[in-house]
């Protein structure tokens, strides 16, 4: 590559944040919701957003460079494939997903220096509290968060119901440690309808997330904070996507609240786990996005790293199983 190249690299690079925060802003507003049914010329979509029409419109091309929306030569504004997982409804969508990460999360990279300096987390230095007190105190952004959650964790309650069927077909109960919305408790009783599924959350998600529960897939939700005490009996706990947002300390904790309530269960951990040899571009920012964004001292685990965890907190391994989305499923069961 010679220097013009790479100069028009680093520019590229360094307009990026317009791109994500336009995915953003089009998310905000509910562009793609609004034209569900039918296509708008600009000046009417920007009256309904009550926005300026060139400067929605300036947006709508920096999305439509990526490949969403579609822009008709006669101005009138469509969704295309890309744009309809904008919208609020499609089972696939990620609108939840770009208002929180083109928010809050996006925010919270301007604590990245510091996080580089101190290895504390830059989301803790932006908003002066960590991220779950953040969400206690603002419950709209709250449900952004655990609906964010909720789309990106679809796929994965799919993969794991085939991946893992022998252990679900054997059990009775589930629970889901950390479960948020439901979604992956949702899709598990659904798979498997003789199970009976519960989650853990903190109060006020499970009070927020009730409502998004399909009431025929009788899931209860149970309050309570993992680092106290985890309810017994169940013959499978999950802990998807819970590890990853803390250090190995805190994990210690949580590891051990799981191991008084595990008997002769077994403990399914999912999680995005990296190796060098496998290094998409995805897995190598989110090592980045968690040192910045969670606990102080938060770093990503490899699978080898994840193990030597599991293993020092009395837990034996049966299996290690790789889903298709990347995330990698670790079947453990209490060391004799
Ligand atoms: C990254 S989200 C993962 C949610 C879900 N497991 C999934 O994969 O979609 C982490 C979850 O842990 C929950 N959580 C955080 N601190 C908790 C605590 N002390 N006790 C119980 N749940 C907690 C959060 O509310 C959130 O729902």
């Amino acid at each position: 590559m010679d220097n013009s190249e790479v100069t028009k690299r680093i520019s590229e690079i360094m307009m990026f944040p317009l791109a994500a925060k336009s995915l953003n802003v089009l998310s905000e507003l509910g562009i793609a919701d609004h034209l569900l049914s039918h296509s708008l010329a600009i000046d009417d979509l920007a009256r309904r957003c009550e926005v300026d029409a060139t400067i929605l419109m300036n947006t709508l091309k920096v999305a439509n460079v990526f490949g969403f929306f579609s822009i008709a030569d006669n101005g009138l504004i469509d969704n295309n494939d890309s744009s309809l997982l904008l919208t609020s409804t499609n089972p696939d969508s990620m609108r939840h997903f770009c208002q929180l990460f083109g928010d809050e999360y996006y925010q919270a990279y301007q604590g990245m220096l510091n996080t580089c300096q101190t290895s504390e987390s830059g989301f803790k230095h932006i908003y002066q509290q960590t991220l779950y007190q953040y969400l206690e105190q603002n419950p709209t952004r709250s449900l952004v968060y655990n609906l964010a959650m909720r789309d990106f964790s679809r796929p994965v309650g799919l993969a794991l119901s085939r991946a893992c069927a022998d252990t679900f077909e054997q059990a009775g109960s589930v629970l889901d440690i950390g479960g948020g919305s439901g979604v992956i408790a949702s899709q598990l009783v659904r798979a498997f309808p003789h199970l009976s599924a519960s989650v853990l959350d903190r109060a006020d998600v499970c009070e927020q997330c009730t409502p998004y529960l399909d009431a025929c897939d009788n899931i209860e939700m149970i309050p309570g904070d993992f680092f106290q005490s985890i309810p017994s009996g169940y013959d499978v706990l999950v802990l998807k996507n819970v590890l990853h947002n803390w250090n190995n300390e805190s994990c210690q904790r949580i590891l051990k609240s799981i191991h008084a309530s595990l008997g002769e269960g077994k403990l399914l951990v999912i999680e995005p786990l990296v190796e060098s040899e496998e290094a998409s571009p995805r897995l190598v920012f989110n090592a980045l996005f968690q040192s910045v964004i969670c606990e102080d001292g938060t770093y990503q685990r490899s699978e080898a790293d994840m193990k030597a965890l599991l293993t020092q907190c009395d837990l034996s391994l049966v299996s290690c199983t790789k889903l298709p989305t990347g995330h990698t499923v670790l079947e453990l069961v209490k060391k004799i």
